[in-house]
């Protein structure tokens, strides 16, 4: 099974690029731009990787964040992300970006997504891996504060795909922004959402209704509304589930609890993916291994949540026909002894 999982090509669709701060670059651009970190070495910011929920993450990765400065530290993260992506056979992904992040620092928006798009460009000629650019708002922020932002991001449009909604799920609900979520549709972008992460179902049904997102994020809590599950398997829905994130964030208390192979077995377009990498202990293949070990998936399974993440993908469908040729060319090759 190992074999099978690390070379299986994979399809990432939720992913931060500020979660794939390894502490060694963090370390590396504190020294590049001459900031004080609060860890004296990298060891010892692995050990403050021990949250109790979303928000106690949130904290260490806005703080970890505040190293990015130059259009070469993004470029460096987002190469260094590529090269992960190389190594764990994912042909295509789809990166998330919190701009807010940066340009309440003074970092400007061009700094930001060029030093991004220039990483993706080079990973798409050098290591042959395409990719799209999604900007999500940051939902403890104002309404107003992302109304700016997509303002500011019109004249990358060619650059970004879509947008989306991350940070603190409590007591920020879809509502809040679905004027700017119209206004975002308006001008071609497609949407996507954190729903049912920490929040409850009806975060789902909101995203769906009122912000009309293509895909949810997470939404791992849909299984407390029967309805929905019905609903997003008929429709076929995807959800973009991050198992390692889940337990790290003690959304399930351990990989043996976690519903995501349960969601697939019941018709679902369930994906795996690893949202910060950096702070969760593992990208794509980890996500999956520990997906394969704890919940007895059969290598077919572990194949369909890879055909899942093609068909959610924003590729269009020329794309996405060609992926699936590679995966089921890799499947019979893998599996044709057996069949
Ligand atoms: N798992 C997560 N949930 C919400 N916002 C995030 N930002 C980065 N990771 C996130
Ligand atoms: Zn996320």
């Amino acid at each position: 099974m190992d074999g099978f999982i690390k070379s299986l090509p994979k399809v990432e669709l939720h992913i931060h690029i500020e979660g794939t701060l390894e502490p060694e670059l963090m370390f590396e651009l504190a020294l590049r731009n001459k900031i004080k970190l609060r860890y004296q070495n990298v060891e010892h910011v692995r050990q403050a990787y021990e949250f109790d929920d979303l928000q106690s993450f949130l904290d260490l990765y806005y703080q970890g964040a505040q190293v990015l400065q130059t259009e070469k530290d993004f470029y460096d993260l987002t190469w260094a992300y590529l090269q992960r992506c190389k190594m764990d056979c994912v042909v295509h992904t789809e990166i998330f970006f919190d701009p807010q992040t940066h340009t309440a620092r003074g970092i400007s928006f061009d700094t930001i997504i060029n030093g991004i798009t220039r990483a993706l460009q080079h990973g798409k000629d050098q290591l042959q891996i395409s990719s799209h650019l999604i900007m999500c708002f940051l939902r403890h922020l104002s309404e107003q504060d992302a109304i700016e932002t997509l303002l500011q991001s019109v004249p990358y449009k060619d650059q970004i795909i879509g947008v989306g909604l991350d940070s603190s799920e409590q007591g920020h609900p879809p509502a809040k922004f679905s004027r700017v979520f119209e206004q975002a549709r308006e001008l071609g972008y497609l949407t996507v959402a954190h729903a049912g992460e920490e929040g409850p179902a009806s975060n789902i049904w909101d995203g769906i209704k009122m912000l009309h997102i293509a895909r949810i994020d997470h939404g791992v809590r849909c299984v407390e509304d029967e309805s929905l599950v019905k609903h997003l398997a008929k429709n076929r829905i995807p959800l973009t589930v991050c198992p390692l994130s889940n337990v790290k964030l003690k959304v399930f208390q351990n990989m043996a609890e976690h519903n995501v192979v349960k969601l697939l077995r019941e018709g679902l377009c369930v994906t795996i993916n690893s949202d910060d990498p950096a702070y969760f202990g593992g990208y794509m293949t980890d996500n999956y291994l520990a997906v394969a070990h704890a919940l007895d998936a059969s290598k077919l399974e572990m194949a369909q949540f890879s055909q899942n993440a093609i068909e959610a993908s924003f590729l269009d469908a020329r794309q996405k026909a060609g992926l699936k040729q590679v995966l089921l060319q890799y499947v019979d090759q893998q599996l044709r002894p057996i069949l």
